[in-house]
């Protein structure tokens, strides 16, 4: 569950099921206070693991998004998890909406409400949006020191999120860190960024990173740019133990709602397994680091 997400922490819980598996995703708030509240409303909520994402400490310069002025947040989308937390709505003197469904989600009247018509309803949502992002994205970066705060107030496993140097794969071993997200955030964050793939590459040349793995002791993830089964056994190859996917599920829930999520999962893993019977797989554990194997069959 992402920190941007459009619904609080405790109505995904609820939707998920008692029986549900689920990582919460941190954008790491400027204020420890409201650090402490999204951990311990998570861990309320059974989120079993936490994500930090490390390379949107501030959002990217994104020329597409500021020609458009695209912020949902300011308009009310996307800072539920912010409008449903106790800390962050006292410190701005109001109690915190829980029925986050009940919420303006017609991001456009909000904005035009706020421009043209000083409507104060919908100025009060656009000062939180803004409020709100400056605690998540707040460009307050962090060093490898900072983490042990959270560590102190999280006892589940910890995954970092956009991990693109071997020496920081490293260091994240080091750190008694349980896993990784190789990612380059979509491209998003950095210009001419390299492709999320060639950092995983790169990672996987390290011995350290090598037997981490082998024993247990670090997770290795990878995300940024997987459309296609033929892509997550290629990443699988390279050493990922594992891939997320962001965009294609957006797609599918734009066009068609839960039904389009589903379909986007299940055509993606039903390519998998073909692309993968096809190589002469059966089972995806056994293309786990097997690059120059697949190599043979499928360009890199
Ligand atoms: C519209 C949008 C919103 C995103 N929001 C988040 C977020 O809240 N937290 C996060 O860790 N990553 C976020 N990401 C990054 C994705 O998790 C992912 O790393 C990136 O999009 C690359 O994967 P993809 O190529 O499958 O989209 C977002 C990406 C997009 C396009």
């Amino acid at each position: 569950m992402s920190s941007a997400s459009s619904r609080s922490i405790e109505d995904v819980a609820n939707a998920n099921g008692p029986n549900g598996q689920r990582w919460y995703q941190l954008y790491w708030p400027r204020t420890d206070e409201i650090t402490i509240s999204l951990l311990n409303r998570a861990k309320a909520a059974g989120f079993s693991a936490l994500v930090i994402t490390l390379d949107t400490m501030l959002l990217g310069w994104r020329p597409h998004d500021l020609d458009t002025a695209y912020i949902p947040f300011f308009y009310g989308v996307g800072i539920q998890v912010g409008l449903s937390d106790p800390v962050f709505m006292k410190s701005h003197g109001y109690e915190p909406v829980h029925e986050t469904t009940k919420f303006p989600f017609e991001p456009e009247k909000i904005r035009d409400a706020a421009l043209k018509e000083g409507d104060v309803n919908a100025q009060k949502v656009m000062k939180l949006g803004k409020e709100w992002l400056g605690q998540t994205n707040s460009g307050s970066f962090r060093s490898w020191e900072d983490l042990q705060f959270i560590k102190d107030h999280w006892d589940g496993p910890i995954i970092l999120k956009g991990i693109q140097r071997t020496s920081d794969a490293e260091k994240a071993i080091d750190m008694g860190i349980h896993g990784i997200i190789v990612s380059n955030h979509g491209g998003r964050q950095v210009d001419g960024a390299i492709g999320s793939l060639d950092a995983l590459a790169k990672i996987m040349r390290s011995q350290k990173i090598i037997q981490a793995q082998a024993k247990g002791d670090l997770t290795i993830l990878f995300d940024s740019g997987i459309r296609t089964g033929s892509d997550v056994i290629k990443a699988m190859a390279m050493g990922a133990q594992g891939v997320l996917i962001a965009r294609p599920y957006m797609y599918g829930l734009a066009t068609a709602g839960q039904a389009g999520v589903e379909q986007i999962l299940m055509q993606t893993v039903t390519d998998m397994h073909i692309t993968m019977g096809l190589c002469g797989y059966s089972d995806v554990n056994d293309l786990i680091g097997k690059r120059d194997e697949l190599l043979e069959l499928v360009d890199d």
